[in-house]
């Protein structure tokens, strides 16, 4: 994750400016509730550790990113991270903005992977949510723009399922818009409901 202030900027004028911060650590915080169901263990790598330290919770870990040299290297080094205690793993890399996002799906992209290297496309197809490496294999995470195709371009798995909360991610407010017709979780809706928007 970037900092809050600075990351999600196409996302600005959802909330009032000065509510921004909060709304893109409710997504990650409800993003976290439906993954910590699923995920034995998280890590999330982060530009600036104290700025999203409201994270932090049991099963959560939060390092500071070596380096400021983007998405992937943020994302190889957690891999790294992970990898040591755990060579054997499969490894996933998952957006923190999938306000939506419903455990039950989740675990189906990972059932539908069976232990391939595999991915979830965004609801626009072009993105990624989800990356899941091969257990002890390598994540090679291509994020970015057109992720999609870079990740089936390097032999990674389309998944098929629907999973909308999974690949609802938000980038925008008609996303966000998108994800509370979808049904956002607690901490979202609550800000929300707040009439903190803009
Ligand atoms: N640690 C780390 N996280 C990053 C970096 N770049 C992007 N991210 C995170 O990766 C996720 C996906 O990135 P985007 O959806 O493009 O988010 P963003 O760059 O904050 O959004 P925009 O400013 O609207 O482009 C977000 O949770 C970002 O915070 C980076 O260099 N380091
Ligand atoms: C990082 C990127 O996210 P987006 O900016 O498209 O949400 C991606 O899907 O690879």
């Amino acid at each position: 994750m970037k900092p809050p202030r600075a990351g999600k900027s196409r996302l600005r004028g959802a909330v009032a400016d000065a509510a921004h911060p909060g709304l893109v650590l409710a997504l990650a915080e409800d993003t976290l509730a439906a993954a910590g169901e699923v995920a034995d263990r998280i890590l999330i790598v982060a530009s600036d550790v104290d700025a999203v330290m409201r994270l932090r919770r049991p099963g959560v870990e939060i390092v500071a990113e070596q380096g400021a040299h983007g998405l992937n290297a943020a994302l190889r080094q957690g891999e790294k991270r992970l990898r040591a205690d755990d060579p054997d793993a499969v490894i996933g890399a998952l957006q923190a903005d999938l306000p939506a996002l419903r455990a039950d799906e989740l675990a189906a992209a990972i059932a539908e992977a069976a232990g391939r290297r595999a991915f979830v496309a965004d609801w626009e197809g072009t993105g990624t949510t989800l990356l899941l490496s091969a257990p002890g294999e390598a994540l090679e995470p291509k994020f970015g723009p057109g992720s999609a195709r870079a990740h089936r371009e390097t032999g990674a798995r389309a998944l098929e399922l629907a999973a909308p909360s999974l690949r609802r991610d938000v980038d925008s407010p008609a996303d966000l818009a998108h994800a509370r017709r979808i049904g956002l979780g607690a901490r979202t809706a609550e800000l929300l409901v707040q009439g903190r928007v803009a």
